[in-house]
């Protein structure tokens, strides 16, 4: 059977773009989701092999739909991670003109990185919020569309037909968008030396030191963290979980030794995978933070409780 992939459509938004960089995914069936959730619940039910959805923007930060949807549910795995660099364009129907706007459409995470081009340029506009700007955009073909112009991505516009009004409106040059390759749980990806693996920590009970003591599992075995971001876990006010990157792989010693730390302090802990960093970022780790010098040590305490 050919491998299906799912991704938060329509076709053209920044997550097809990140799904058609996998090699694997590229001669696939490719289905476009309305949704981040409703992408990862197709792979939960085993209707597609793995899903492409965002995770974090180097400008507006983390993608808290996918941050929630991954850390609560069935178990899910990520195998792999891709970068996209975002360009925005104001896109909207023929013969309209910047000062004609009142409303603009675009997925939130594109709106906040457009904030500061939009209030100098169409500060009267207001913004209508959009599943994705690709949607955004495909909505305005349609005659009872209730806004003028959508934030999408350049091939978006030229697919659909509409005219560019402004080109890289984003406030920052170069912002990225890291987008991560989602399946069911299974075999871990291999190691390769430059890998990243992603944890969901739920705070244990709320006492002074009680994120120091999720922090020391990494600190005190060399394991530097990528990311980390706390999350409301939707129960009460206060009650939070912490999503987190670190550099390494299950692996590596150091990086299940942690792990093992942080199960014996929050046992609700979850494993989301680990997987080759898109940016083959190496990172250095010192000697008696190395595999050779975990097994020594195992192998040290390990003969003095076999003296007879
Ligand atoms: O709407 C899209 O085109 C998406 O792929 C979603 C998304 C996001 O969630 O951040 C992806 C990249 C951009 O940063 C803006 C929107």
């Amino acid at each position: 059977m050919r491998p299906t992939y799912a991704y938060l459509g329509p076709e053209g938004t920044f997550t097809e773009a990140a799904l058609l960089q996998v090699p694997e995914a590229a001669d696939a069936e490719r289905i476009p989701a309305a949704s981040v959730s409703s992408a990862l619940e197709l792979v939960r039910t085993g209707q597609v092999r793995a899903a492409m959805v965002p995770i974090e923007n180097s400008v507006e930060g983390g993608v808290s739909a996918t941050l929630d949807s991954i850390a609560t549910g069935d178990p899910l795995m990520i195998i792999g991670e891709q970068l996209v660099p975002i360009r925005f364009v104001l896109a909207a129907r023929h013969g309209l003109e910047l000062g004609d706007l009142k409303r603009v459409s675009t997925h939130g995470h594109a709106w906040a990185q457009c904030r500061g081009w939009s209030s100098a340029n169409i500060p009267l506009t207001e913004y209508i919020p959009a599943a994705s700007t690709a949607a955004a955009a495909a909505g305005l073909l349609d005659d009872s569309c209730s806004y003028d112009a959508a934030i999408c991505a350049p091939l978006a516009a030229e697919q659909l037909g509409l005219d560019v009004l402004a080109d890289n409106i984003g406030d920052v040059e170069d912002a990225v968008t890291r987008f991560i390759l989602v399946s069911r749980p299974g075999a871990l990806p291999e190691a390769t030396g430059s890998d990243k693996t992603t944890l969901v920590v739920p705070l244990p009970d709320d006492h002074p030191g009680a994120l120091m003591g999720i922090l020391e599992q990494f600190a005190t075995r060399g394991v530097n963290l990528s990311r980390i971001e706390s999350r409301p876990t939707g129960q009460f006010l206060g009650d939070y979980f912490f999503s987190i990157d670190a550099d390494g792989h299950l692996t590596d010693e150091r990086i299940a030794d942690a792990i093992r730390g942080l199960h014996r302090i929050s046992p609700g802990l979850r494993f989301l995978g680990s997987y080759p960093r898109a940016d083959q970022r190496s990172y250095g780790v010192p000697e008696h933070h190395q595999d050779k010098a975990f097994r020594d040590a195992h192998e040290w305490v390990r003969g003095i409780l076999d003296r007879e």
